[in-house]
C-alpha cells in the first residue's frame, strides 16, 4: 500500500513532535503552570518570529505556478498578520506591551538562525521548498494545540487557554489541511531526490521548532558570555 507523501513525513518527524508534548514549556501552557516570564520572553520572539515567518508566504505566492496555490499563501499571509499575531498582540497588553514593543524585540539567536533557515530554503527552491520549510511550524502546532485541548481544563485555563484555543481551533486546523493537501499534490510527481530534500527540509524545521520551546523555557537570547 502506498502512504501519502504527508504520512511519509509525520511518520519520520512524529518522533520530534511528540517530544514538544513533554517539553516543560510546553507542559506548562498545558497545565497552566507556566511561568509568565518564559511566556513573555516567547510572545515576543514568537511575534518578530511571525513577522519572518510571514515573508515566507509572500515569497511562495511570487513562486506559485497557479492561482489555488497564490490564494492559499496570500491566505497563509493574511491568516498570520492578522489572526495568529492578534493572539500575541492580545497577550502583549495583559503585561501592558505594545504593539510597537512587540515589533521591536530584539532577536535571540534561535529566532534568528530558525527564521534565516526558512527564508534561506524558499529563496533557493521553486514553490516546493516553501511549503516544507512552512509545514512543521503549522502542522506541529496544531497538533500541539490539539494534544493539549484533549484536557477540557487547557482549553478553559483564564490565561493559556486562548493560546491552546487558536491552534486548536477549526480555521487553524483548516488552513494546516491545506498545507497538507498542497505537499501532497507536490510529492504525486516529485523525484524520490527531490521528495529526500522536502522532508529534509520538514526535519531541520522540526528540530528547530524543539530548540525554540528550549529558547522559551530557559529565557535564552545568544549563548556568549558578554552582551554589548
Ligand atoms: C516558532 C513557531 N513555530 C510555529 C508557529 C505557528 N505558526 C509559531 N507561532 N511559532
Amino acid at each position: 500500500m502506498t502512504i501519502s507523501f504527508s504520512q511519509q513525513i509525520f511518520n519520520r518527524v512524529e518522533p520530534v513532535w511528540q517530544s514538544y508534548l513533554t517539553h516543560p514549556f510546553v507542559k506548562g501552557i498545558g497545565d497552566g503552570t507556566l511561568d509568565k516570564a518564559k511566556f513573555i520572553h516567547y510572545m515576543k520572539q514568537d511575534y518578530i518570529y511571525l513577522i519572518e515567518y510571514s515573508r515566507l508566504f509572500a515569497i511562495g505566492a511570487s513562486k506559485a505556478n497557479d492561482l489555488s496555490t497564490m490564494t492559499l499563501f496570500g491566505e497563509l499571509l493574511h491568516g498570520t498578520l492578522s489572526f495568529e499575531m492578534d493572539l500575541h498582540r492580545q497577550y502583549a497588553e495583559k503585561f501592558g506591551i505594545s504593539a510597537e514593543e512587540l515589533e521591536a524585540t530584539e532577536p535571540s539567536a534561535t529566532m534568528t538562525s530558525y527564521t534565516s533557515y526558512m527564508l534561506s530554503q524558499a529563496s533557493l527552491g521553486g514553490v516546493e521548498n516553501t511549503i516544507a520549510a512552512v509545514l512543521a511550524c503549522a502542522w506541529s502546532y496544531n497538533y500541539i494545540g490539539k494534544a493539549l485541548a484533549e484536557n477540557p481544563s487547557s482549553k478553559e485555563h483564564e490565561f493559556y487557554g486562548d493560546w491552546v484555543n487558536t491552534y486548536s481551533s477549526s480555521e487553524f486546523t483548516e488552513l494546516v489541511d491545506k498545507c497538507i493537501q498542497l505537499i501532497d499534490q507536490i510529492g504525486k510527481t516529485a523525484s524520490p531526490e527531490t521528495k529526500k530534500k522536502l522532508e529534509d527540509i520538514v526535519v531541520n524545521t522540526s528540530y528547530y521548532e524543539y530548540m525554540f520551546w528550549d529558547m522559551a523555557e530557559n529565557i535564552t537570547m545568544w549563548d556568549v558570555p558578554v552582551t554589548v
